[in-house]
């Protein structure tokens, strides 16, 4: 492991200083070959697949595990995108000059060696080379063990592609091939090697993470995602969002789990939303009072108001009122992404205000809670923290802004 993150670290000196067009062209390089090669990376992903179902894993995972040639051609259109945006090293960000004349200037640059661990979808191997190649990181990256022949097979597609572009260093993008949780927990204590390390995943990898990382961490964890429907909400618009947060990929970390409903729509507007819901395959675990309008609910317990299903299975609850909404979402929210309905622009900047997630929604879907929605092509990760960066994570936040102060020839007098 440290000999990985050694190399990463030699790797980081040299990518911090490489010019945009090098970047560029490795970028353009590195979505040619995944066209090129997407019959090998489908044929090192069925190996992934088949070894998921005989060990009997759920249909959401294998469904998060699957590349398609549609899901291939995202992660290439990805690269395409984030070849295109602006590189964000050595931006200045910020200037003043002082009363002595030393002019200081803020500049962004990279953090350096980047690690992830990340969840069973392998299009996130490209995601995060493409992200920290662009920002002028090193990668390093610990993939799912479900997912190990299609992480593999991605990134020697991609370190073939890195090798045929002078100027990118060998050890660019390195994936640890042992995945076993040992190696994974030193990583996290590759303190002096690691400038930051990203885990994506759910509350377990969470915890170790929070219980061993010496190395600095942005937390990206769960999404037990809500959507609040407010009083003043138009109903048609109100469906068709939480239909849209909760069916239109409920594997991910940004689709709804608890929908929660202002009592005057219980009976006008409930029911009907909730058949639409059941006619998609939807599974509804509700309160008494959602009960008393829809009786084909299953009882919810205090359980599934904390649970992230990522499955077709939603918990709703019937509210009194906006701060009884915002009260549940600071109990049982994990700052991911949560949304408001709401025609009362009032009602909204409250719960825009009160909720404290990384990524608040109004008359929209929690599902935009993505970086390649957001306009930076992938996101690194999703952060669930408040410090250094907040929900999805682009090219900025794999820079940090320093100081480059000018002077001539000023000296310090105590
Ligand atoms: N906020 C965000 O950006 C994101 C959040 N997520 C969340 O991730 C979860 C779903 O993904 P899933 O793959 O099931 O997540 P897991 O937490 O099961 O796995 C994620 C990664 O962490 C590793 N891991 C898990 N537990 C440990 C541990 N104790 N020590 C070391 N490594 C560990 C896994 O390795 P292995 O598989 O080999 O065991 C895998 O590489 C959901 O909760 C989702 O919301 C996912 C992606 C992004
Ligand atoms: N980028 C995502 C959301 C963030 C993410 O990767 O999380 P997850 O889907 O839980 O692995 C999407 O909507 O596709």
């Amino acid at each position: 492991m440290i000999d990985i993150c050694r190399a990463a670290k030699e790797a980081a000196a040299e990518l911090r200083v490489l010019r945009t067009e090098v970047k560029d062209t490795a970028l353009n390089a590195m979505a040619d070959a995944l066209e090129t090669h997407r019959e090998r990376l489908i044929e090192a992903n069925a190996v992934d697949v088949e070894k998921a179902r005989a060990a009997g894993v759920s249909a959401t995972l294998v469904d998060r595990l699957t590349l398609t040639d549609s899901r291939i051609a995202g992660m290439v259109r990805a690269i395409r995108v984030i070849t295109g945006l602006p590189d964000p090293v050595g931006l200045g960000v910020g200037r003043q000059e002082r009363p002595n004349g030393l002019v200081i200037e803020q500049v962004r640059e990279p953090l350096g060696v980047v690690a992830v661990i990340y969840e069973a979808r392998p299009n996130v191997t490209a995601d995060v080379a493409a992200l920290c190649l662009k920002s002028g990181n090193a990668a390093v990256l610990r993939g799912s063990s479900i997912a190990y022949h299609s992480n593999a097979a991605i990134i020697e597609v991609l370190q073939e592609a890195l090798a045929g572009v002078e100027g990118v260093p060998d050890n660019a993008v390195q994936l640890i091939h042992d995945v076993s949780r040992e190696a994974a927990l030193e990583l996290l204590r590759a303190k002096g090697y690691i400038d930051l390390l990203v885990p994506r995943g759910g509350p377990e990898l969470i915890r170790t993470v929070e219980e061993n990382a010496t190395v600095p961490t942005v937390i990206d964890g769960d999404g037990n995602c809500h959507t609040y429907v407010d009083a003043t909400a138009d109903r048609e618009m109100a469906t068709a969002i939480v239909v849209n947060a909760k069916t239109s990929r409920p594997s991910v970390c940004n689709a709804m789990e608890t929908l929660l409903v202002h009592r005057d729509l219980a009976e006008e507007w409930l029911p009907g939303a909730l058949d639409e819901l059941k006619g998609l395959g939807v599974e509804v675990r509700g309160c008494e009072r959602v009960r008393a309008v829809w009786p084909a609910a299953v009882p919810a317990e205090e359980k599934d108001w904390g649970t992230e299903y990522l499955d077709l299975i939603l918990a709703v609850k019937v509210v009194d009122d906006l701060d009884e909404a915002i009260t549940h979402i600071g109990r049982w929210g994990t700052m991911n992404a949560d949304g408001i309905v709401a025609r009362d622009i009032a009602v909204a900047q409250r719960f825009t205000r009160a909720v404290s997630t990384g990524s608040v929604f109004v008359n929209t879907s929690t599902r935009y809670s993505d970086g390649g929605e957001f306009g930076y092509g992938v996101e690194i990760g999703v952060s669930t923290q408040k410090l250094h960066s907040r929900g999805p994570m682009g090219l900025e936040s794999l820079t940090s802004v320093k100081n480059v102060v000018w002077g001539n020839g000023q000296v310090r007098v105590l």
